[in-house]
């Protein structure tokens, strides 16, 4: 059987970290940190996750100006909520929760949020310097990632690692971390031809596609490290509704040498990226 990555545990342990360091900080700084998620409409997955970003926050002493808009909000209102969160000096974190309501342009709105402040490593400038490898604000999901591998000490240089998924917040960047890492990487996604034959061939296999259970025991290579990434609700015959990933992890489980589960795994670390991100942009302004 898998040995279990513990997303779960490894998020705690993140969060007290930070929470001694805003404890230190904060009478120095005469304010705490300051994060702001904005959230448009009723996505009741986004409204869960919000709520757990909240909470999340209070624990460690980041203050929250989190702001909650009706379904119709337009274009401009948003760009004039974030250009007056891009102003205010008690924020350090600036997140859009995805996916927004049809009418919004997501992309141009992440070019609305001052670089220094971007807590989702997603504005332009941001991607840039990691395509370039230099440092700066990463993607939470994808920076988890990579700290939950750091955490268990699984080596990465020469490895092959398959991403499956390209979307902009999680499959690209991710591709480029593991790349920053050493690995030797191939994306694959919806058009790719032979999938199982190319993920099977993965020491690291993330899975980020999107659809519930989709990876199975024929995508994974004996021994392989399993990241699932997918975050899907399923309502069962009851309708009692339960979380499931992208990864069948009765399949996997009994093939696969490291796996994360679903929920305790990826998510908690996205959070706690998050967190860590705004403590950084905490840190580094006057
Ligand atoms: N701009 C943006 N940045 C994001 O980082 C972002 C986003 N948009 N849109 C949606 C996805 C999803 N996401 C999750 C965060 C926490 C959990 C999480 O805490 N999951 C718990 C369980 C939560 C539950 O019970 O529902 C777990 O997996 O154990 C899941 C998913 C962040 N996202
Ligand atoms: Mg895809």
């Amino acid at each position: 059987m898998a040995n279990l990555l513990d997303g779960k545990t490894t998020a705690q342990k993140i969060q007290s970290q930070l929470r001694e360091k805003i404890k230190t900080l904060e009478p120095q700084r005469g304010r705490p940190p300051g994060l702001a998620v904005l959230m448009v409409g009723d996505n009741p997955a986004s409204a869960v996750y919000v709520r757990n970003k909240e909470k999340s926050c209070e624990r460690v002493g980041i203050a929250s100006f989190g702001q909650h808009f009706p379904a119709d909000t337009s274009q401009e209102e948003l760009k004039e909520a974030i250009a007056n969160l891009n102003e205010d000096d008690r924020v350090d974190g600036i997140l859009v929760q995805l996916p927004l309501p049809e009418h919004l342009d997501a992309v141009s709105l992440l070019y609305e949020i001052a670089p220094h402040k971007d807590a989702d490593g997603l504005h332009p400038m941001n991607l840039g310097g990691l395509v370039r490898g230099e440092k700066g604000l990463r993607s939470c999901t994808p920076a988890g990632v990579m700290r939950l591998l750091e955490e268990y000490q699984i080596p990465l240089a020469g490895k092959r690692a398959v991403v499956l998924g390209r979307s902009i917040l999680v499959g690209k960047p991710m591709a480029l971390m593991l790349l920053e890492a050493n690995c030797t990487v191939t994306v694959a996604h919806s058009r790719t031809e032979n999938l199982e034959a190319i993920a099977s061939e993965a020491d690291i296999l993330i899975a980020a596609v999107g659809r519930p259970e989709m990876v199975g025991a024929n995508c994974i290579k004996p021994g392989a490290v399993v990241i699932d990434v997918g975050i899907n609700r399923l309502e069962d015959a009851n309708g009692k509704s339960r979380l499931v990933g992208d990864v069948d992890f009765q399949a996997a489980e009994p093939i696969a040498g490291y796996i994360t589960p679903v929920p305790g795994g990826i998510g908690p670390m996205t959070v706690a990226m998050l967190l860590q991100n705004t403590v950084e942009s905490y840190q580094k302004r006057i």
